[in-house]
């Protein structure tokens, strides 16, 4: 699919004193899978919202394809924003049935593609005349990827799609997407707090930390900029010197640091330590669960 660049600008937003995002510069290219991640509050929702126009900015600007997102009916058609749906009782979403709920998507989306729509709610084994708000919490996430996925929009954002899912459904909803990706080359931005499955679906990496864009990177070379390393206290000292370590464990005169280097740089120290490369997961905590350390 050739599709168009979608830009934000210096995007700044603020609750009273909270800074939900502050000065968030990020381009999203067309045809990747983009992983956005953060710890609660972090400022994800908000991110997808602004991107797709649903909340206004005090300051910054978002583009597609060079032209503002605010109010540009064409712009919109091409940008899905797939919402969590909570079943919390005030919402107006919840008194909706399965199949009032896609019945908006269609409206809403001119990409919409009913018949697929059809095929996912019967794989997700969903009812359609069931309310959202008898639905259990995974039911849920899967409504939202059935509307994510159907509405075909060439960038599509889906905000925790899993958070409800078991292990097998979760399976399910990664190879749906690979299959959707593979066939349409679309754009996906997803935010999750699951990133085992994750890190390998996701081609680049977003993680917000306090409303900043702290990363945005490809998995792999993300990745390839952390190590742990292991051993004496005295000769992970050593091998870690000059290097930024985020996290550091002693126990006795053994230390684990996690640290911003390539293993193999550590590794060619010569020193007798272990070094191990790290998960997403592990790289996670490492840059948003700790206070940095120096070294
Ligand atoms: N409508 C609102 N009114 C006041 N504060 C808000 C509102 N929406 C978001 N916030 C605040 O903005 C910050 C970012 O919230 P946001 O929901 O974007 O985070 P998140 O990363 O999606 O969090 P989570 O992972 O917990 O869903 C939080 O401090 C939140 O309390």
């Amino acid at each position: 699919m050739d599709g168009k660049k979608l830009q934000a600008r210096g995007l700044c937003k603020t609750y009273g004193k909270v800074k939900a995002l502050d000065q968030v510069d990020l381009t999203l290219e067309p045809g990747h899978i983009y992983g956005l991640i953060g710890r609660n509050g972090a400022g994800k929702t908000t991110l997808l919202a602004a991107l797709t126009a649903q909340l206004p900015v005090e300051s910054g600007t978002v583009t597609y394809g060079g032209e503002p997102v605010w109010e540009n009916e064409k712009a919109l058609a091409d940008l899905c924003f797939s919402r969590e749906l909570s079943g919390k009782l005030g919402s107006s979403v919840n008194s909706l049935r399965v199949r009032e709920y896609l019945k908006a998507g269609r409206l809403f989306y001119p990409h919409w593609d009913a018949a697929y729509a059809e095929k996912l709610v019967a794989q997700f084994g969903l009812d359609p005349k069931k309310r959202i708000s008898a639905m259990s919490k995974g039911m849920m996430s899967a409504l939202t990827i059935v509307l994510a996925l159907a509405s075909r929009a060439p960038i599509t954002m889906m905000d925790e799609p899993v958070a409800g899912l078991d292990i097998v459904a979760r399976e399910d909803f990664y190879r749906l997407l690979l299959e959707d990706y593979a066939a349409t080359g679309r754009t996906f931005v997803i935010s999750t707090h699951i990133l085992e499955e994750a890190a390998t679906v996701f081609e680049r990496v977003l993680i917000l930390k306090e409303g900043r864009l702290i990363e945005d990177c490809d998995t792999d070379t993300l990745l390839a900029q952390f190590c742990a390393v292991s051993g004496r206290d005295d000769a992970v000292a050593a091998a870690c010197e000059g290097y930024e370590v985020l996290h550091t464990e002693t126990l006795g005169r053994q230390t684990m640091c996690t640290v911003r280097a390539p293993a193999e740089e550590i590794a060619a120290r010569g020193l007798d330590v272990d070094c191990d490369v790290l998960t997403l997961q592990k790289v996670f905590v490492a840059l948003c669960g700790h206070e940095r350390e120096g070294m």
